[in-house]
């Protein structure tokens, strides 16, 4: 609650008071309601108490009004801005860091810890005016009997204890469900993108649901139950404590003091009339427990996301002017670190030159780094050493986000968007039209107003969009990375012979990632990779002839 509260108060810290005024207005409007109601039962009808009635009537919905609206408006605004602050925050982090934090933890967030935020900004209103009516109605019976007051509200404590005492525990088996929600997520994502694994394996199939999505599914329910439980509990145990103090008020109390029989009576009223907003303020204590929660976990997650330097936008996006000719890493090194282990994969220190107008091929091993160096050297990593300079010029973390404006890569875990994003040529259409001819999708796929029909398409296909997107986009430096391993072996004949000399023929850079030895005597460079460093960088006419030697010689 007090999270909550600090939360929407960051937002607007004067709505909120206004809300609360209302609030307040709205809680002394319902207990001067209860206090004439009360005086009548008491004392008969008057003309006064009868216009005071009304008149109170009046104000009642207003201020409930009010109060609602504002902290309804205030924990939307206060919910969007934690929504857009987070987009942001992720769009912002460097990769190297949500690579790290994984694709999981994310989504939970995004899809858990939200909508449970969302839920408890949703009961605050409901709260508030229902914890107002409680206050009000507890300073009327101190005005009304203080002697009366001080006991009830020593039972009032004793039951608040009993009830806040194990819902600080239920708290704890909250956070293990929230824990469980990371691993069930991670269980749901092999779900849907390992069906054909699963499919094909009775055994693996029956090992994952059992061990992985089974175990966590049973942890979230096992401890939301636990932490229900003890809620629900504590609810009954209050709701108990409230009729205990209404029948020592009716039973005992008149034994043992003075007080009058009419003023038992007239606090049983009262008790009885706060009953149902007590128990509402009790009912929504889980959702707002489970809020806090997911509340630490968004703001966590916030915090250790470090936002690249400077703040994204800072810089115009074509701060590096377009005539430059000459890439340059000097002694770049990154480091995959894992905790606990000592073989951590480092890469480099790098140092080559590449010019513009060349097709450079990056080849080597599985795991030799060639993607590890193709993010180095589109800047979605930043070197941990060394540094990239642009005709001998130092690329400076201020200018990072205009470095990564001078490449268009596909990665071959690539992202397909279904609309052109970011395009903004007035013949978007009709350039994308005569691509897709180029590309040989012109049946599959057409484009209006800049979205694709469709993308649900063979991966080959898939990867011929993504290169539409590519072209569209236009930039100085292609990369691709093992573009051409799904192509058809005519297309791969037209990628490698007619697409990329094209480019190069344009003035662009074009870095290839590739194993097809077979076309490497189209590129002016191939720079082979082995452990993270640069085995060899020849001329490509020289490495294909060499290949060829050997193959004859085998063959011979
Ligand atoms: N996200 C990551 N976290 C930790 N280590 C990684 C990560 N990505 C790659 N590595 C490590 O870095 C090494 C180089 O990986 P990289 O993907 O650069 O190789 P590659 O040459 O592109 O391989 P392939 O031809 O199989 O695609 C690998 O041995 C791997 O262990």
């Amino acid at each position: 609650m007090k999270k909550l509260l600090a939360f929407i108060s960051g937002y607007s810290r004067r709505s909120l008071i206004q809300a609360l005024v209302a609030g307040i207005v709205c809680g002394a409007c319902n207990t001067s309601l209860l206090a004439l109601i009360n005086r009548t039962v008491k004392e008969g009808t008057g003309a006064n108490t009868l216009w005071m009635y009304i008149g109170v009537w009046l104000l009642l919905p207003l201020s409930r009004f009010s109060s609602e609206m504002l902290l309804t408006t205030l924990g939307q605004g206060a919910l969007y801005e934690l929504r857009a602050r987070l987009s942001r925050k992720i769009l912002g982090a460097p990769m190297r860091q949500l690579e790290e934090v994984g694709a999981p933890r994310l989504l939970t967030m995004l899809t858990e810890d939200l909508p449970v935020i969302t839920a408890a900004l949703l009961q605050i209103p409901m709260l508030c005016v229902n914890g107002v009516i409680v206050v009000g109605g507890l300073l009327y019976m101190g005005w009304m009997s203080p002697t009366l007051f001080v006991m009830v509200l020593g039972l009032m404590v004793l039951g608040v204890l009993g009830y806040q005492l194990p819902v600080l525990r239920a708290m704890r088996h909250f956070r293990k469900s929230r824990e469980a929600s990371d691993a069930l997520m991670t269980g749901f994502r092999a779900l849907t993108q390992g069906t054909k694994e699963l499919k094909l394996s009775r055994r693996r199939r029956e090992a994952f649901f059992s061990r992985s999505l089974d175990a966590s599914a049973r942890d979230y329910k096992e401890n939301h139950i636990r932490a229900m439980f003890v809620h629900v509990g504590a609810a009954s145990w209050g709701q108990a404590m409230l009729f205990a103090i209404i029948g020592m008020v009716l039973f005992l109390l008149p034994r043992w003091t003075a007080v009058d029989a009419q003023m038992h009576i007239g606090y049983a009223l009262v008790l009885l009339y706060l009953m149902t907003p007590m128990q509402m303020v009790m009912n929504t204590m889980p959702a707002l427990n489970r809020a806090g929660v997911a509340l630490e976990k968004v703001e966590a997650m916030g915090v250790s996301l470090a936002e690249e330097l400077p703040a994204q936008g800072t810089e115009s996006p074509d701060a590096i002017g377009p005539g430059w000719s000459q890439l340059q890493l000097a002694g770049v090194t990154h480091v995959y670190r894992r905790e606990g282990e000592d073989n951590n994969f480092t890469m480099g220190p790098i140092d080559l030159t590449l010019e513009r107008g060349q097709i450079i091929f990056l080849a080597g091993g599985n795991g030799s780094g060639k993607t590890t160096l193709a993010k180095l050297l589109v800047g979605l990593y930043a070197p941990e050493r060394g540094e990239i300079l642009i005709d001998g010029k130092r690329v400076l973390a201020t200018e990072r986000e205009a470095y990564r404006h001078l490449f268009t890569a596909i990665f071959s875990d690539f992202f397909l968007f279904e609309s052109l994003l970011g395009l903004d040529s007035p013949n978007l259409d009709e350039e994308a039209r005569n691509y897709l001819q180029l590309l040989q999708l012109q049946h599959k796929v057409q484009v209006a107003n800049g979205v694709l029909s469709t993308t649900d398409l063979s991966q080959g296909q898939r990867k011929r969009l993504a290169l539409l997107a590519a072209y569209l986009e236009d930039r100085p430096i292609f990369l691709f990375d093992e573009w051409a391993a799904d192509q058809d072996p005519v297309f791969k004949d037209i990628f490698y012979r007619q697409l990329l000399p094209e480019l190069k023929a344009k003035g662009k850079m074009v870095i290839v990632i590739s194993h097809d030895d077979q076309y490497y005597g189209i590129a002016d460079r191939i720079i082979k990779l082995n452990s993270g460093q640069v085995a060899y960088d020849r001329p490509g006419a020289q490495v294909s002839s060499s290949l060829t030697d050997v193959q004859s010689s085998n063959v011979g």
